[in-house]
């Protein structure tokens, strides 16, 4: 095998020259005026063939996987040197145009961490193209950047463009209660899985900044759908990756055969995926999975015809704004409306419905009731009982209209004075007032919060 070769090249576009003579002892690479002086004995180190072999051999096992077939999908790792910090440490990526299954480490280059090429492989005789670095690089350099990943995989596994094509205007993917959801970075197995889709481009290249934008309206992903192509997913180190990677590709391919069966993935229960005027919307979770759609597919809506329900949470309003907004805003002020409505007829009602919900958690054995006294011992004492027993409700998520109402009403007097302000989705009053424009029908589908209206 011919040695490796140094040469010139940037896949990031800045101004670069490298000065590289074959029996020089380092390479420098100047860029603008900044010089970096590269040991060659550095660029040539254990941990540097070692990157350049796993390379070679997770692309031989990815192939096997169909992930890397016909040339298609790429790998990228760094150096891995526990004295360099991960930002700074040398980065290794295959070849473009190149039989994946193939590779040797030697057909690798190695690039600085800033994304300088350092080291090039050796040209090869006809039928051979002259060598080339992945066109995924400047995708990688991206997520080496700004998610600090030890390693990148692009996947052109067929469960992964696949996945893109089920609804052509998701512009997520969504899935929820799969044990393999534990496998990927942050999520555990009830977690809602969210991987963003972006649309494929001509050139590899051009996905570097939708792929940049993806990370930052997605902090928590670890990858990025490509429509009709792959997907991009990166770990720590390579063996995060690499699990992610597994884990990815089978629940995709599960996605795909539960959506063949009509079941719906993106749903707790995975029960049966609605039919809505000519697409696919889910049963208990339509409107999560398909907001993006929903709000955008009108036209297949007949006016008069049918009426669209919007949920709330996810759908119409961000879900950040129901939990970080509207329950501590209840949580903070149930004692304040109790005190400052008590006498109402409205929170009298609330109170027996309470009184009644309390009673039977306790016949029932629900942990956190606390005994409501009678009215006679004073307003101040069952208000405080009653503050004890919501917070206990809302620490535990309870869903009893009890609960329900009385969180409506302090929202109701939140919003009507202007202590809150509801949030919605910027693609949801331009699709209402195009609904309302053309005669379709919508309703805000809020059962258990009926004065939560934004
Ligand atoms: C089947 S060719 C696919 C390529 O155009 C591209 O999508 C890809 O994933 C691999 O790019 P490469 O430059 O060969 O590393
Ligand atoms: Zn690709």
């Amino acid at each position: 095998m011919e040695p490796s070769s140094s040469s010139s090249g940037s896949v990031n576009g800045s101004s670069l020259m490298v000065m590289t003579e074959s029996h020089s002892q380092s390479i420098v690479v100047q860029k603008d005026k900044a010089v970096t002086s590269m040991s060659r004995a550095y660029l040539e180190n254990k941990a540097v063939s070692d990157a350049k072999s796993l390379i070679a051999e997770l692309c031989r096992q990815f192939y096997a996987m169909g992930w890397v077939s016909g040339t298609g999908g790429s790998v990228t790792v760094k150096v891995h040197d526990d004295s360099v910090p991960r930002l700074d440490q040398l980065i290794v990526m295959s070849p473009s145009g190149f039989q994946k299954e193939r590779m040797v480490p030697e057909d690798m280059y190695v690039l600085s961490p800033d994304g300088f090429i350092l080291s090039s492989p050796a040209s090869k005789p006809y039928p051979y193209k002259p060598p080339k670095c992945t066109d995924c690089a400047l995708l990688f350099m991206k997520v080496y950047g700004m998610c600090n990943a030890g390693a990148v995989i692009h996947s052109h596994g067929m469960e992964s463009c696949l996945v893109t094509m089920i609804n052509p205007f998701l512009k997520e993917f969504r899935i929820t209660h799969m044990e393999m959801i534990k496998g990927i970075q942050g999520h555990s197995y009830s977690d809602e899985l969210v991987v963003p889709i972006i649309e494929n481009t001509s050139h590899e290249g051009e996905l570097t900044e939708p792929i940049a934008e993806a990370i930052r309206a997605y902090p928590k992903a670890t990858a990025v759908l490509v429509r009709n192509h792959g997907v991009y997913i990166w770990g720590d180190s390579w063996i995060s990756a690499k699990t992610q990677a597994e884990c990815y590709h089978y629940l995709f391919d599960a996605a795909i055969k539960l959506h063949q069966l009509g079941l719906d993935c993106s749903a707790p229960c995975h029960g049966p995926i609605g039919k809505v005027n000519g697409f696919w919307g889910s049963g208990g979770n339509f409107s999560r999975s398909f907001r993006t759609a929903a709000f955008g597919l009108d036209y297949m809506m007949e006016p008069s015809q049918h009426c669209i329900l919007l949920d709330n949470e996810g759908t119409a309003t961000p879900t950040s704004f129901i939990t970080d907004v509207l329950f501590p805003y209840a949580l903070d002020n149930v004692g304040k409306h109790l005190a400052a409505t008590y006498g109402s007829k409205e929170t009298q009602e609330d109170i027996n419905l309470l009184r009644s919900q309390i009673q039977d958690d306790f016949e029932q054995g629900v942990s956190g009731a606390v005994p409501i006294p009678p009215d006679y011992v004073g307003k101040e004492l069952v208000i405080a009982s009653l503050v004890a027993n919501v917070e206990s409700m809302m620490r535990s998520d309870r869903k009893v209209i009890a609960l329900k109402q009385l969180q409506g009403h302090i929202w109701r007097t939140g919003f009507q004075s202007n202590e809150l302000v509801g949030v919605v989705f910027d693609d949801v009053p331009e699709a209402l007032e195009r609904w309302d424009a053309s005669g379709i029908k919508w309703q805000q589908g809020i059962t258990t919060t009926p004065f939560c209206q934004i």
